[in-house]
């Protein structure tokens, strides 16, 4: 049996768009003589559809472009699609539906719910009450969607894993398991995907398709990644990583393949996620061009190459906003990376602006040099982006990163003014990384920038170090109390200072405030400010 696998990029709620392109692989697969083409989890609506779920027009939509598009593509080839489906009582389930020469012929739903971090599929769906598999051309297809795999690998107080999905289906002796995901990438996923079939299959020997989803949906990035693992328990089949891909697969010829090497999971499958994330986020909502205010620091240089990458360097606009206290250095700096990732620049000083504030609050050009003039060259800023996105319809990148956005170390309505936060979810110890790796082949992010000590050059002399922890003792910190769920106790006996970690875990807790109001983030790791953690804003919780 020869099987496609169909990595795709939905967007979610283009019903119409999804299945036109579903019905595009279909016909690849067909014409690749495939026997069975397989999608990702919810292709039909994209993943997550979220509340859209709720909505009847929604579902009726599906369920009718199912009926009048997909139905009528599957002659002569089966179709494994995700998708939602409702039972009479009006119940919703997270479905693949097995169709073959223009009939549905099994339904297969899912039986385990993740409703930990960035998933609430509790929210909408009742779980499968028993477990199946399909016959098709004299193969048992034993298929399971995303977290019915995941028993033993993840550890939430959430999720009832009493039933072992694969232990069950394995009885109704399949010849192959088939599961289908929307899979959300973080720095490492591939690698533990990759160990966890591997081990199941070594116990139940037979082949293992895996299908992802591809493409970035708001916070969420999908790396695809999909793969298959032979009935040793050897990955022999690899798709792309973050792009559309389809591969045909016959297993019979499974054994003979060579196991791949080992994935190498570094920096760059940050990089590449992050350029996907821009991308979808741009494309799936409209925009063509981005512009990022280009301070000569690192965290805008990296968010600039990054919408470059994503865009193309004729839809980036890089506009410097030097102050009275912009650094000649900082000046040049922008302007030669500019000129590097070869982008339209404009300088728009803030000067005049920023003196109209003094002379109305201050009653003269005086500078007194508290916060609210520190702030307000940053909302400035903002405002002039902002006119500019209105103006010429760029969107916004906000440039923070995440160990900024922990310490609440930027301005509402001024640097957090913007649609989409890039590098939010990447520490700063890791931005430094980006910016060498997007320097591999040949100085794009001067030197300077990168050796250059940070600081928001709001007043004289300042340094981001007069008012946050070393960064990286302070994302050290931050790891293990966003991330790892680290008590304070724990991260002490590490030999962490006490006041400097209840200091650390403090403001993080208390400047929740902000980070309602900033722009989403992609999310690369394990635990991103965003859907996935969800604290109170009002709380006097104190170490
Ligand atoms: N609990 C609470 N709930 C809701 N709102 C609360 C609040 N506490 C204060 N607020 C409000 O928030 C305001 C304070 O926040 P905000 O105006 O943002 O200002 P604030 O946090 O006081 O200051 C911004 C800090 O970020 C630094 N910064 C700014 C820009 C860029 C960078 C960089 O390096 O990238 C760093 C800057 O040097 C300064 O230390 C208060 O005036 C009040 O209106
Ligand atoms: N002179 C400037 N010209 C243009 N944009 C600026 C300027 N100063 C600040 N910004 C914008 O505000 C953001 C926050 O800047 P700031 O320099 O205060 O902090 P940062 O976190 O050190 O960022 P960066 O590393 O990019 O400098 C910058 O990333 C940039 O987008
Ligand atoms: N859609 C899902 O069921 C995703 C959950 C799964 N554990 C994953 O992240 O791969």
């Amino acid at each position: 049996m020869k099987i496609a696998l169909a990595q795709i990029n939905p967007v979610v709620g283009d019903i119409k768009g999804n299945f036109k392109k579903i019905v595009e692989f279909i016909n690849t697969a067909k014409y690749q003589k495939a026997d069975l083409v397989v999608f990702p989890e919810l292709s039909t609506v994209g993943y997550p559809p979220k509340d859209f779920l709720f909505m009847q027009d929604f579902l009726e939509a599906n369920e009718k472009y199912i009926n009048e598009i997909v139905l009528p593509a599957t002659y002569q080839i089966g179709v494994i699609l995700g998708t939602v489906r409702q039972d009479t009582e009006g119940n919703l389930y997270n479905s693949a539906f097995f169709i073959y020469d223009g009939k549905i012929v099994e339904v297969f739903d899912k039986t385990l719910f993740p409703n930990y971090d960035v998933f609430d599929e509790k929210r909408y769906f009742k779980p499968a009450q028993i477990r199946k598999v399909a016959s098709f051309k004299g193969i048992k297809l034993g298929v399971n969607i995303c977290e019915d795999i995941w028993k033993d690998y993840v550890f939430e107080p959430n999720v009832d894993y009493s039933v072992d999905v694969l232990e069950e289906q394995f009885k109704l002796k399949p010849d192959i398991f088939i599961n289908i995901s929307a899979s959300p990438y973080y720095l490492g996923k591939q690698n533990m995907r990759v160990e966890m079939i591997e081990k199941k299959i070594k116990k139940y020997a037979i082949p293992f398709v895996y299908v992802n989803q591809v493409g970035a949906n708001d916070e969420l990035i999908f790396d695809g990644s999909s793969f298959v693992v032979n009935e040793e328990g050897k990955r022999v089949v690899q798709l792309k990583a973050f792009e559309e891909d389809i591969k045909i697969v016959d297993m019979e010829e499974l054994k003979n393949f060579k196991e791949l090497p080992e994935i190498k999971e570094d920096i760059s499958w940050v990089y590449n996620a992050l350029v996907v994330g821009v991308r979808d986020y741009c494309k799936k909502s409209g925009f063509k061009k981005a512009v990022v205010g280009l301070s000569g620091g690192i965290d805008s240089a990296v968010v600039c190459a990054i919408a470059v990458e994503a865009l193309g360097k004729e839809n980036v606009l890089a506009v410097s906003m030097p102050s009275r206290y912009s650094s000649e250095g900082s000046k040049t700096d922008a302007r030669i990376l500019a000129e590097n990732l070869g982008v339209e620049f404009r300088v728009i000083p803030i000067e005049p602006v920023f003196k109209s504030y003094l002379s109305v609050f201050n009653g003269d050009n005086s500078v007194i040099g508290d916060l609210a003039e520190e702030n307000i060259q940053a909302r400035i800023r903002g405002n002039y982006l902002m006119f500019i996105s209105n103006r010429e319809g760029h969107i916004v990148l906000t440039t923070g990163n995440k160990s900024e956005l922990a310490m609440g170390y930027c301005t509402l309505y001024g640097d957090m003014s913007g649609s989409l936060a890039p590098i939010a979810d990447v520490p700063k110890t890791m931005v430094y990384e980006l910016a060498r790796y997007i320097n591999r082949e040949r100085e794009i992010i001067p030197i300077s920038i990168i050796e250059k000590v940070p600081s928001a050059e709001l007043r004289p002399n300042q340094k981001d170090e007069d008012s946050l922890p070393p960064y990286k003792i302070l994302d050290e910190i931050l790891k293990m109390y966003i991330e790892e769920n680290r008590s304070a106790k724990e991260i002490i006996e590490k030999g962490y200072d006490e006041r400097l970690v209840k200091d650390v875990i403090n403001k993080v807790n208390r400047v929740e405030y902000k980070r309602k109001q900033a722009a989403p983030g992609l999310k690369v790791t394990t635990k991103a400010f965003g859907t996935g953690r969800r604290m109170p804003i009002v709380h006097n919780f104190k170490l």
